[in-house]
C-alpha cells in the first residue's frame, strides 16, 4: 500500500497551551484534525465556563484560513467545582466534559483534586446529566511507586466511583498498562480510554536504557514491555473503547533538557503518521480509521468526519526541532523516520 485515505481524525487530548504559541500548536492539530479535546490545565486552570469561551476564542483566532477545527473544552474539577457549574457545562454546546487531575500528579495539576470522595455529588450530577469525566488516572502519595500509581488508582478510585455511578460516561485517559486495559474493557460502554503514540511505539527501555531520554519522559510514565504490547492488542482490537488521544504536550526545549525537566511529548507535528507506523507495525493499517475518526465521535455523541485525509507511505525524518513563538522545541520522534505522511 503506498496512499491510504481515511475519515479526517480528531484528537480526543491535546494540550494547546496559551498565549503567543497557540500560533504554533493550533496549526499544527488543525491541518489535519478536525476536532480536538482541549485540555485545561493553563496557570490559572479553566475552570469556568466563561474561561472555557474565551480560551476557546483565543485558539479559533489561530485557526488558519478557509480551516475549519473545532476546537473542544474541558472543564478543570477543583474541589470547589460547583454543581451549577456542571449544569452550565451540560448546556454549552462547546464544553465536553470535565477533565479531574489528581492533585500534584502531573503538570500544572495543582489546583487539582485532593479527595477525589467527596465529589461524589459532582459525579452524580455530572452521570444524570451525561457529561464525561476525563481522567488522568495517577495517585501521587509518596508511599506508591511511580510505575503503580496508574493501578492504584484505579483499585482505589475508579472501580469504587464506577459502582457508585455506573451510568457516568468516563474516559480514561492516556493509558499505560494492562491493568487500565483490564478495567476498560470490564466497564460497560459508557467507559473508554485514549491511547497515546509513545505508549504504543515505546516502553520504559525507550525512556532509560543507554542513557535518559527527555523527549520520551511523559506522565503517566512509560511502563514495562509486558504492559506496553497489551496496549498494542487493544489498540488494533477492534474495540470502540479505545480511541486516539495523542496527549501532544509541548514544553520548551530547556525545560525538557535540564536536571528537572517537564513531563510531555510534542508530538502534534507527526501525531497522525506515528499512530500509522504503530498500526504499519501491527500489519493492521486498515484498523487506523476506526481508531482514530470513529470510535472516539462514536463514544461522544459526535458525527464522524464527513472530510477526508490521505497519508502517503513516503519515509520522512521528524525535525530535530521546531522553532515557536517561545523558543525551540524538540518534537517527539526526533530526528528519527516515520514512513507515513499527510498529503
Ligand atoms: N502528559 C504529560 O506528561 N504532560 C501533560 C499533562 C498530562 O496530560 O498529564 C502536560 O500538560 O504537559
Ligand atoms: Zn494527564
Ligand atoms: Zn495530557
Amino acid at each position: 500500500m503506498t496512499e491510504l485515505t481515511i475519515t479526517t481524525p480528531d484528537d480526543w487530548h491535546l494540550h494547546l497551551r496559551d498565549g503567543e504559541l497557540l500560533a504554533n500548536t493550533v496549526p499544527a492539530t488543525a491541518e489535519v484534525f478536525g476536532r480536538a479535546v482541549v485540555m485545561p490545565n493553563l496557570v490559572p486552570p479553566v475552570t469556568s465556563v466563561e474561561q472555557a469561551e474565551a480560551y476557546r476564542q483565543r485558539i479559533l483566532a489561530q485557526r488558519p484560513p478557509e480551516n475549519n477545527f473545532q476546537p473542544l473544552m474541558a472543564l478543570y474539577l477543583t474541589q470547589n467545582t460547583s454543581l451549577e457549574t456542571v449544569r452550565a457545562a451540560a448546556q454549552n454546546p462547546h464544553v465536553i466534559g470535565f477533565k479531574l487531575y489528581p492533585s500534584g500528579a502531573t503538570t500544572n495539576s495543582d489546583a487539582g483534586v485532593t479527595d477525589v470522595d467527596g465529589l461524589d455529588n459532582v459525579f452524580a450530577a455530572m452521570a444524570e446529566l451525561q457529561v464525561p469525566l476525563l481522567v488522568h488516572g495517577e495517585v501521587t502519595t509518596a508511599d506508591i511507586d511511580i510505575f503503580d500509581r496508574e493501578k492504584v488508582f484505579i483499585d482505589r478510585h475508579l472501580r469504587p466511583l464506577m459502582q457508585r455511578h455506573p451510568n457516568l460516561k468516563l474516559v480514561l485517559e492516556h493509558i499505560t498498562t494492562a491493568d487500565a486495559v483490564a478495567f476498560v474493557e470490564s466497564q460497560g460502554s459508557n467507559v473508554a480510554a485514549t491511547i497515546t503514540p509513545q505508549h504504543l511505539l515505546m516502553n520504559r527501555n525507550d525512556l532509560l536504557v543507554g542513557g535518559v531520554r527527555p523527549h520520551n519522559y511523559c506522565l503517566p510514565i512509560l511502563k514495562r514491555r509486558d504492559h506496553q504490547l497489551e496496549l498494542r492488542r487493544a489498540a488494533v482490537s477492534g474495540s470502540p473503547k479505545f480511541f486516539i488521544g495523542t496527549d501532544s504536550a509541548p514544553h520548551a526545549q530547556s525545560k525538557k533538557e535540564t536536571a528537572c525537566g517537564c513531563a510531555g511529548c510534542y508530538s502534534a507535528p507527526a501525531a497522525l503518521p506515528l499512530y500509522a507506523e504503530f498500526f504499519e507495525q501491527m500489519n493492521a493499517l486498515e484498523k487506523l480509521e476506526d481508531f482514530a475518526s470513529g470510535f472516539g465521535a462514536d463514544f461522544y455523541g459526535y458525527p464522524r468526519a464527513a472530510t477526508k485525509v490521505t497519508l502517503v507511505r513516503e519515509p520522512w525524518r521528524v525535525p530535530e526541532v521546531v522553532s515557536t513563538a517561545v523558543g525551540p522545541m524538540v518534537p517527539y520522534w526526533a530526528g528519527n523516520l516515520l514512513n507515513w505522511q499527510v498529503k
